[in-house]
């Protein structure tokens, strides 16, 4: 999916809501305990009761690998039932020497070797060009990479200053030159509301995806007033928030609602901004 396909989908869900699906197998509702893979069926639920709300899911890799082989089972299958038309994030931060990257861009893209193709997937950008290249050169899939994280221990690196700005500014004016804005996308935080209008300026026409909304608590109208563009340019991320509104039966609905609510902001933000 490209840009402008991610915007058709925005424009006709009047949303651009990514549902995190952070799914811990200790916090899945009891009476799904009796499935065969309890994390999948949890999935398939949060799935079936927000589809047609948001136009993106993130898996966060860790919430599988954690559990070694069924975890990852659980990853494939999941990303196997989440429909066509919704783009598909791997929240993994890779990233490593070249011929490792190759490995890791053919884990979360390349679907004959891995049973998996996502459209994106998050890498850190620590080590460089030569560690990101290999995640490019699957030309029709995204790389996101982190700029500004959400975390407070952000400031230990990402806001330290050099000769030429600060260390996120840096990765994005020198990132900005290894890929057109349909493979490259970077990862802001919602808690770092203030900043968007700054980094609009160091990245116009990029999509930003955006996590801390909810748990965390960011805003989405802060992250608004300055982070949209023209092709509304942001994925909002909602992961606890939306998949533990309820620990009971009622948790489908529960996520529908909370998804709904977040829905109705975007929808609002987005006529108000004329781009709907
Ligand atoms: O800066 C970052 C980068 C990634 N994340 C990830 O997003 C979700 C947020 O989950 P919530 O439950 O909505 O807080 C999670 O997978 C993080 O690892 C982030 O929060 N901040």
């Amino acid at each position: 999916m490209n840009a402008t396909q991610l915007f058709e989908e925005i424009k006709k869900k009047k949303s651009f809501l990514c549902v995190g699906l952070d799914t811990v197998l200790e916090q899945v509702p009891e009476h799904l305990l009796k499935y065969k893979d309890p994390v999948l069926e949890f999935n398939k639920q949060i799935i079936d009761a927000t589809k047609d709300l948001c136009v993106a899911y993130k898996p966060n890799t860790a919430f599988y690998e954690a559990r070694g082989i069924k975890g990852w089972q659980s990853l494939i299958d999941t990303w196997k039932y989440i429909p066509e038309d919704v783009f598909t994030i791997a929240d993994a931060k890779r990233g490593d020497i070249g011929n490792t990257s190759a490995m890791y861009a053919d884990a979360f893209f390349n679907l004959e070797k891995s049973e998996m193709s996502f459209d994106a997937v998050t890498v850190a950008p620590y080590m460089g060009k030569d560690s990101v290249g290999p995640f490019l050169q699957y030309k029709d899939k995204w790389v996101i990479l982190l700029a500004l994280t959400s975390n407070p221990s952000h400031e230990d690196f990402q806001t330290l200053e050099g000769s030429s700005g600060k260390l996120y500014e840096e990765v994005i004016r020198v990132s900005a030159q290894w890929a057109d804005n349909d493979q490259l996308m970077y990862v802001v935080g919602a808690t770092r509301g203030k900043e968007f209008e700054h980094i609009r300026k160091l990245a116009p026409d990029n999509f930003l995806l955006v996590p801390g909304v909810g748990a965390q608590g960011g805003s989405l109208a802060e992250v608004c007033e300055y982070g949209l563009n023209t092709q509304c340019g942001l994925l909002v991320n909602s992961s606890r928030g939306i998949i533990y509104a309820s620990k009971g039966l009622d948790f489908a609905e529960k996520a529908r609602e909370e998804a709904l609510k977040l829905q109705k902001e975007m929808e609002h933000i987005l006529k108000n901004k004329g781009l709907i």
